[in-house]
């Protein structure tokens, strides 16, 4: 039902990549997350046995929560670290035990302004954890067709790139920060390549056609 939106809004998504989700067993997927329009886009290419983790607010959002709840979706709360880490250790062993894809939205918040937020580090603790690749997907950029603060939405195209699983067989605590980096500056470069902007653009970033 999520995906038919794509209709009502003009939305044409452009996907590459797809292959890379035949991993064997679990694994970790983490992609960018510009607005609600995201929800779309996850439709669009979500693989089979995934579920996302989300914010706890979002579990009182009605019967939104209630279809969530019932999706799967693992909810943290922000704005306790203690909280989050003990839930996230609980999904490493159940992702293994019942071959289960996790979602996580690395930035931690919606970000629309044209570039990546430094990355939150739980997606790579939980890869490691459970010792299974991780996964980046890369949406372009929607800010040539949707943004609020200047009420622009019309029809668009979004590029998606499901990028080649990292391996983290091996990895230890020690090498999340490495991790984390590695993915942030892959996964940024290929957010500047789909959204044809420059690679230094930071904060007030337009495509070239704009
Ligand atoms: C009728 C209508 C029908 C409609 C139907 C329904 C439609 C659709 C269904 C949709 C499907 C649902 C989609 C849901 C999408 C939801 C999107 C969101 O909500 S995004 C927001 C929530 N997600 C996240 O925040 C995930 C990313 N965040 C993290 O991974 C964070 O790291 C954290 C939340 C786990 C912790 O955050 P924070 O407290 O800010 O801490 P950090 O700076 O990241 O870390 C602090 C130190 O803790 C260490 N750490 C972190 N995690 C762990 C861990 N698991 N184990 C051990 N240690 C951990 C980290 O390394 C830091 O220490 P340092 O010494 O600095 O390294
Ligand atoms: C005008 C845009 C309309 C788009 C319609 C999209 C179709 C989707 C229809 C219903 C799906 C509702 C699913 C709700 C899931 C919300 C996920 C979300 O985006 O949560 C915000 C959270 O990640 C980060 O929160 P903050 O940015 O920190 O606060």
């Amino acid at each position: 039902m999520v995906k038919t939106f794509k209709y009502i809004y003009g939305l044409r998504f452009e996907t590459k990549g797809l292959e890379n989700f035949q991993v064997e067993g679990p694994c970790v997927i983490v992609s960018n997350h510009q607005s609600i329009l995201d929800m779309i886009g996850l439709m669009e290419i979500l693989p089979d046995n995934c579920v996302q983790i989300g914010k706890k607010e979002l579990l009182y959002m009605g019967p939104v929560g209630l279809i969530m709840y019932l999706g799967g979706v693992i909810f943290i709360n922000r704005k306790s670290t203690s909280n989050a880490k003990t839930v996230m250790s609980g999904v490493a062993q159940t992702m293994l035990d019942e071959n289960v894809k996790v979602w996580v939205y690395p930035e931690g918040t919606r970000n629309g302004n044209g570039d990546l937020l430094p990355f939150k580090k739980g997606a790579f603790h939980l890869a490691i954890q459970a010792q299974v690749p991780i996964i980046p997907v890369v949406y372009s950029s929607f800010s040539s067709f949707y943004n609020p603060a200047k009420k622009l939405f019309i029809s668009g195209k979004i590029r998606v790139e499901v990028l080649q699983p990292i391996e983290t067989k091996g990895l230890k605590a020690e090498d999340v920060a490495d991790l984390t980096e590695r993915c942030y500056s892959t996964m940024r470069e290929t957010f500047f390549r789909l959204s044809g902007l420059a690679s230094e653009a930071n904060g007030s970033a337009q495509s070239p056609q704009q």
